[in-house]
C-alpha cells in the first residue's frame, strides 16, 4: 500500500508564471523510504512544501496529493493543521530557523505536542526526555531550557527527530536535514533516521544531497532535474546502472562527498556500485 501519491504535480511561480515543477509523479509505499536527490534547484523543497500544504501564495501549483488515500489539496486549512506534524512531520535543513528563536526549546515542544494531544506539561516533558534520550541527546532537562542559538545544528537535528519520535507520524518528510551539518554530525543524525525507522516503522521521504547518505537509507531513489523526475527506481538500480545520463553523472560527482561519508563511517565503501 502507498501511504503517499503525488500525481502529475505542476508547481509555477506567480509573478513570472514560470514553471518550477514540471508534472512529478511518484508514490511512496507504507513503511518504506524514497530519497529525493537533484541539483540545487531541481525543485525538491517545492515538492516538499507542496505536500505539506506550505509553499507560500506567491506560487501556484495542480495535481493531485493523496496521503494515505486522502486528497490533501481537498483539505480544510484546519484539517490539514491537524495532519501537520501529527499524521505528516517535516523536518527542515536548518533546525536553528524551525525553532523559535525567542524562547527556550521546551517551550517550542511543549507547544507542538499540547495542540496535537492532551497531555499534561509534566507528561509532555517525560515523554520528550526518554525521545532525546534515544537519539543521545544528553541532559534533555537541561537541553530544554536552552534557546535554539546555545544548541549546535546536530542538536537541533536530533530534537527535531526525538519531536517526531514522540509525534509518531506515519510520514515524516526530511528536506535536506544533514545539509547544515558537519560530517559527523551528519552521520549521526542519518543513524538516528535509520534508528527511527526500524522503531517507528514510519515511511520517510528523504531529500538530501549526499547521496552516501540516500544509498545508506533509502529504499527507492527519485532523481530529479530541473523541475522535473528524470529517472527513478530501487536504490540499487539507481546506484549500480542508472539509466539516465543525469543521474549517473549525479552518482560520479556525488562520490566525493560518499567517500567522505564512509570514512566517518568507518570505511564502509557506500558509493560503490
Ligand atoms: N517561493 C518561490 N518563489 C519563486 N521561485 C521559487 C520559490 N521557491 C523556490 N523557487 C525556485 O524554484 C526552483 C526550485 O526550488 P527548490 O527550493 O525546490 O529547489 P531544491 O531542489 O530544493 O534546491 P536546494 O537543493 O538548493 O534546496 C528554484 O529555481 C528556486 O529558485
Amino acid at each position: 500500500m502507498n501511504v503517499l501519491e503525488v500525481a502529475n504535480l505542476q508547481i509555477w511561480d506567480n509573478r513570472t508564471n514560470k514553471q518550477l515543477v514540471a508534472g512529478s509523479s511518484f508514490q511512496l509505499k507504507a513503511g518504506s523510504c524514497l530519497a529525493i536527490v537533484g541539483e540545487s534547484g531541481s525543485g525538491k523543497s517545492l515538492t516538499c512544501g507542496a505536500i505539506m500544504r506550505l509553499n507560500g501564495s506567491g506560487l501556484r501549483q495542480s495535481g493531485e496529493i493523496r496521503f494515505q488515500g486522502e486528497d490533501l489539496l481537498a483539505l480544510s486549512e484546519k484539517d490539514m493543521r491537524q495532519k501537520r506534524g501529527k499524521q505528516i512531520c517535516l523536518i527542515v535543513q536548518n533546525g536553528m530557523r524551525a525553532f523559535d528563536s525567542s524562547c527556550v526549546v521546551g517551550v517550542h515542544l511543549r507547544e507542538t505536542l499540547a495542540a496535537h494531544y492532551g497531555w499534561s506539561r509534566d507528561e509532555i516533558t517525560a515523554r520528550m526526555k526518554t525521545a532525546m534520550e534515544s537519539v543521545m541527546l544528553k541532559h534533555p532537562l537541561e537541553i530544554m531550557n536552552k534557546y535554539p542559538h546555545q544548541l549546535s545544528g546536530g542538536m537541533l537535528q536530533r530534537i527535531m527527530i526525538a519531536l517526531a519520535i514522540v509525534l509518531a507520524p506515519d510520514l515524516i518528510i526530511a528536506d535536506e536535514p544533514t545539509t547544515a551539518l558537519d560530517a559527523v554530525s551528519a552521520y549521526e543524525v542519518v543513524e538516528q533516521f535509520i534508528a527511527l525507522r526500524q522503531t517507528m516503522g514510519c515511511s520517510l521521504l528523504f531529500v538530501s544531497h549526499d547521496l552516501g547518505a540516500v544509498k545508506k537509507i533509502a529504499d527507492e531513489v527519485l532523481v530529479m532535474k530541473a523541475g522535473e523526475v528524470v529517472e527513478s527506481g530501487t536504490t540499487q538500480q539507481i546506484f549500480a546502472k542508472a539509466q539516465h545520463e543525469y543521474t549517473r553523472y549525479l552518482v560520479s560527482n556525488k562520490l566525493a562527498l560518499s567517500q567522505h561519508f564512509s570514512r566517518v563511517m568507518g570505511g564502509v565503501a557506500v558509493a560503490e556500485g
